[in-house]
């Protein structure tokens, strides 16, 4: 009987010990738990910052994040490296929108001149001939090019050879409504004549309804519906069809189908990115976000950073450093799709009728739709 008493004090420190030992141990699982919650600052590249809400007003954090990146590449000696992004794509559908929308990243260098023609101009040339043409960039930083040509030019192994020269690029390709694409294009070829020929007349074709009325039978002719058993036969037609005209491709271009099985052979959703134009219209701010997801940068360009031009009706990019800044796209870039030329009905509807079937071949390959 005398057993307990005897040994009270032994057994209240026990009890005493034993308590403030789990106390300790729930408090420091506790304090772990709330650590591993809290948003420790974060170091580049960290999936995390993925993760970061753009719409919370909040966004100190950018600020911290945007500085260390820039620090982050202060130390670092530069070379000519390869470039980690290449925009193939397409022609006339926003791609240099795109490459403006992202070029204040502090992680992205752009060549000089962004569109190097390297693949299209120069198949076989070496990779050192590749490098001259691409900015010095440290380390971490992630060199990037754009010439749509790559889409649909010759040669038609320009996507294989990418791959083998350029295995761990990431590409960029924008799609549009290959009918708008037709009106942009005429523009632009219109106004390049003037410039590479100057005083030698006038462009052949006084209007777009013009052009289309003298090439569209023939193209209709030689590709026709999209064929999914020819299709390799219908792809080699169009590059014929280009090789004797040039100008076919204004409307050539618009079977993405024909060209994007040439990309899909060597490429897929992990290295290629489809990006809607229509979307990069509307709201350039979403779509720069999924882009710097994809590319797997840390996500500091947002949403609230695109605004829009009240005159022009383009989105521009608002440098939230200096809200006062707007930078917008060239005049070159905004000639159409304001609404400031347009495409007769009749002309409309035959071009509809005539991409039809390749673009649901595209939403097929791609699993979803496009410009809807
Ligand atoms: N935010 C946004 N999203 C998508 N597209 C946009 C955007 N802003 C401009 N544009 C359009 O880009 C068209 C020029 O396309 P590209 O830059 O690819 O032309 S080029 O091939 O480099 O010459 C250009 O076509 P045009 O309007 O015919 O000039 C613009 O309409």
């Amino acid at each position: 009987m005398s057993f307990p008493y005897k040994h009270t004090g032994l057994v209240l420190i026990l009890l005493v010990g034993s308590a403030a030992f789990f106390s300790i141990s729930l408090f420091q699982n506790l304090a772990a738990e709330i650590y591993q919650r809290s948003p420790a600052k974060p170091e580049y590249p960290k999936s995390f910052l993925f993760e970061q809400s753009s719409n919370k007003p909040d966004t100190r954090w950018r600020e911290e994040l945007w500085e260390d990146l820039i620090k982050s590449c202060e130390n670092q000696t530069k070379a000519k490296r390869l470039p980690k992004i290449i925009g193939i794509g397409v022609e006339k559908c926003g791609t240099h929108a795109l490459l403006h929308f992202l070029r204040p990243h502090p992680l992205i260098r752009v060549a000089k001149p962004m569109e190097t023609h390297f693949f299209d101009a120069k198949p076989g040339a070496s990779v050192r001939s590749y490098l001259l043409m691409l900015p010095e960039v440290e380390k971490n930083a992630f060199a990037m090019e754009k010439t749509p040509a790559y889409f649909n030019f010759r040669p038609s192994s320009i996507p294989a050879n990418i791959k083998r020269m350029v295995p761990d690029a990431k590409l960029l390709l924008v799609l549009c409504n290959p009918v708008d694409r037709v009106l942009s294009d005429f523009y632009q070829e219109w106004i390049m004549f003037n410039i590479t020929h100057p005083g030698k007349g006038q462009f052949r074709y006084k209007s777009v309804d013009q052009y289309v009325h003298a090439y569209f039978p023939r193209i209709q002719q030689a590709i026709g519906d999209f064929d999914q058993k020819n299709s390799l036969l219908q792809e080699a037609k169009v590059f014929d069809l280009m090789g004797k005209d040039y100008l076919t491709h204004i409307i050539t271009t618009g079977f993405y189908a024909l060209h994007l099985q040439r990309w899909f052979k060597y490429f897929n959703e992990t290295n290629l990115m489809v990006i809607d134009s229509e979307a990069m219209l509307q709201d350039p701010g979403s779509v720069i976000e999924e882009v710097q997801e994809f590319l797997k940068l840390p996500k500091v360009l947002l949403k609230q950073d695109y605004v829009k031009e009240e005159d022009s009706g383009y989105f521009c990019y608002k440098n939230w450093r200096d809200e006062n800044k707007l930078d917008c796209l060239p005049s070159a870039k905004r000639r159409t799709r304001n609404g400031n030329k347009s495409l007769p009905p009749d002309v409309t509807s035959k071009l509809q009728g005539l991409f039809q079937s390749h673009n649901e071949a595209l939403f097929k390959m791609l699993g979803r739709k496009l410009w809807v």
